[in-house]
């Protein structure tokens, strides 16, 4: 049964969606573990939403640590067939301040201690990542932060890094000389996968910093960023809620990313094992 239609992943500094109504927790087990936390399922603008605290509530779990393939397969057992990701992020440009909100339409993968696919086990599937975002969705949020009347600057290219530690000041310099716009550690992956699972994906990337290739400013720390994140916080929640309420309800109808393996499944399927159909089953049963 579906239980939400919209998913929400709020991160560091949204532990919680504000407004939700109905709320109820729920707990899912998935075949690659288990999720970051509880689900929060409830009702936003009319839409029956899942709501999870990426890091966990509390804030517990590293981004190297995160069960990514569990949090976007949790999603796909609920229903959900979009995801609004909210992040924190370092400011690679002058031009993107703290409190600004960027809406990235590429990645940069810096990443390499992670699981990014659900593939694998008997298995092999290729699916297209050259727009790894969901353009319509991006646009929804660009629409939601004019009307929440916040800064929110459509496109961008977000450079994934492993993390926890921040980057040192050559690493930043080289990002930038490659005309990235802003850096985070979590959003790759949900990308990949999500678009594995035929979800739509969009994140809202808050600006908390500029990193430390700044000249005559201070280094990115941790309470710099909690100062900013708790402003944005709430303009976050606000963006959310706008994007909710302007979802048309046949929203990924159409949309490309809902067929993303359509054509990526390279396996004879006589020769994937049973095991890995099981598992997997919620994802490939329609193109086997
Ligand atoms: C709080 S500083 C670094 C931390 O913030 C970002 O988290 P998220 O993407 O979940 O908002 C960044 O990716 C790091 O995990
Ligand atoms: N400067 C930074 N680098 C990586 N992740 C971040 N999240 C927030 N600011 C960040």
């Amino acid at each position: 049964m579906k239980k939400a239609e919209i998913g929400i992943i709020g991160g560091s500094g949204l532990y919680a969606m504000p407004g939700l109504t109905n709320v109820r927790e729920e707990r899912v087990t998935t075949p690659f573990g288990e999720p970051s936390d509880v689900f929060v399922l409830g009702e936003l603008e009319g839409r029956n939403v899942a709501f999870l605290a990426r890091h966990g509530r509390g804030h517990r779990i590293l981004p190297s640590e995160l069960n990514f393939r569990a949090n976007i397969f949790a999603m796909k057992m609920l229903g959900v067939d979009s995801i609004l990701s909210v992040s924190a992020v370092g400011s690679l440009k002058e031009e993107h301040k703290p409190t600004d909100f960027v809406i990235p339409d590429q990645f940069i993968d810096r990443t390499f201690a992670r699981a990014s696919t659900f593939f694998g086990d008997g298995i092999v599937a290729h699916v297209a990542f050259g727009d790894p975002v969901c353009a319509p969705l991006a646009n929804v949020l660009k629409q939601a932060c004019d009307t929440v009347g916040v800064v929110g600057k459509l496109g961008g290219t977000y450079v994934c890094m492993e993390g926890p530690q921040f980057s040192t000041r050559a690493e930043s310099n080289l990002y930038r000389s490659w005309g990235a716009d802003v850096i985070g550690m979590t959003n790759l992956q949900e990308a990949k996968l999500a678009r594995e699972a035929e979800i739509c994906y969009a994140t809202v990337a808050m600006v908390t910093d500029y990193d430390c290739w700044r000249e005559g400013h201070d280094d990115v720390t941790v309470d710099q960023i909690v100062a900013v994140m708790h402003q944005n916080a709430d303009n976050a929640s606000k963006v959310v809620r706008a994007a909710v309420a302007a979802m048309p309800a046949e929203m990924t109808k159409g949309c490309a990313c809902v067929n993303a393996l359509k054509y990526a499944i390279l396996t004879d399927r006589k020769a994937i094992p049973e095991e890995t159909k099981q598992k997997l089953s919620l994802l490939i049963d329609k193109y086997l």
